[in-house]
């Protein structure tokens, strides 16, 4: 039985925030604003196939969310933002305000609360249930650093350093054609019982680790085919899967 006193356990640094992987899918998400920092909004919400409105008049909308209406990405509403239409009968599952008025700002994220949706207004921290960081994308992966408020632009630079790193090796790719191994496996040992998902979990694990990015990145379909036929206790090395006919 642990005692207040033990000291195996490592101190919690607070003062941060949950770093999660929303998933937007499918969900309808409203943009209040049409300028530079809500077409990097929008940008995001893109990435995580969220269903977009974008609000605001026809003079604020910028260029690229222009192209994006074209295009059938969003769907535009031509005017300033009502609470009683937008949010009241609406109820989107997130709302990001980027305007230029700190008033209308602070009226719609006051409604979000009473709501319960949650809400990001771009550069007021006291009107943001979360922030946005800076983000690092690659295929599938998804790096976002994140100051907690202490420095954007800081976050900036600790992105690009990482960025300058991970960008030389293929790692969207080898984890995309990864995924594809995993669904894969999954169908070859189907079932919930523990004895098979440790089996599937042993067995990826061990590929994730054993191999190198850049021989995950060339995993094509007919060698994941091959590895999936060659599914023993031990994993395949990719040398044994290339030297298949
Ligand atoms: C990461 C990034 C993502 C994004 O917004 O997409 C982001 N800001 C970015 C850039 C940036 N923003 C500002 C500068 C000027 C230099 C400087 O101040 O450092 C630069 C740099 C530049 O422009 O180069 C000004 C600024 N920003 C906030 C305040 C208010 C305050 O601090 O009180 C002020 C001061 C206004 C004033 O002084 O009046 C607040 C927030 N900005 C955040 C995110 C959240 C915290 C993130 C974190 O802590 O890590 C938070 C809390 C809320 C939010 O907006 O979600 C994006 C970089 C993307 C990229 O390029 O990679
Ligand atoms: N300009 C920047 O680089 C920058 C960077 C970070 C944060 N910010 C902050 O983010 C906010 C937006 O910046 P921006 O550069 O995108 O501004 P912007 O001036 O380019 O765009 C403002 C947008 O808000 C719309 N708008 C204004 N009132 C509205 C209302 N009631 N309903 C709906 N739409 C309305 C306008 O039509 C326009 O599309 C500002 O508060 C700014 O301080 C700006």
């Amino acid at each position: 039985m642990p005692t207040i006193e033990d000291e195996s356990f490592v101190d919690v640094q607070g003062g941060g925030s949950l770093i999660v992987a929303w998933q937007l899918k499918g969900k309808p998400v409203t943009v209040v604003g049409g300028g530079n920092v809500a077409t990097g909004r929008v940008a995001h919400l893109l990435a995580a196939d969220a269903v977009i409105t974008v609000i605001c008049p026809d003079s604020g909308l910028s260029d690229e969310l222009q192209y994006r209406v074209a295009k059938k990405q969003i769907v535009h509403i031509p005017r300033n933002f009502d609470i009683e239409h937008d949010l009241r009968s609406v109820q989107p599952s997130m709302v990001l305000v980027a305007i230029d008025s700190p008033l209308a700002s602070t009226e719609i994220y006051r409604e979000c609360k009473a709501l319960k949706i949650p809400v990001n207004v771009a550069d007021v921290p006291a009107e943001c249930d979360f922030y946005f960081g800076s983000m690092y994308r690659d295929g599938p992966l998804q790096v976002m650093v994140s100051t907690n408020g202490n420095g954007p632009k800081m976050a900036n630079l600790v992105r690009r350093r990482i960025e300058d790193e991970l960008k030389q090796e293929p790692f969207g790719m080898a984890i995309e054609r990864l995924g594809l191994l995993r669904r894969r496996v999954r169908q070859k040992v189907p079932g919930d019982t523990s004895v098979e998902t440790r089996k599937r979990m042993r067995w990826i694990s061990q590929i994730s680790e054993r191999w190198t990015i850049a021989q995950l990145a060339n995993l094509d379909d007919d060698m994941i085919e091959q590895v999936i036929l060659n599914m023993e206790d031990e994993p395949p090395s990719y040398n044994d899967i290339i030297a298949r006919p």
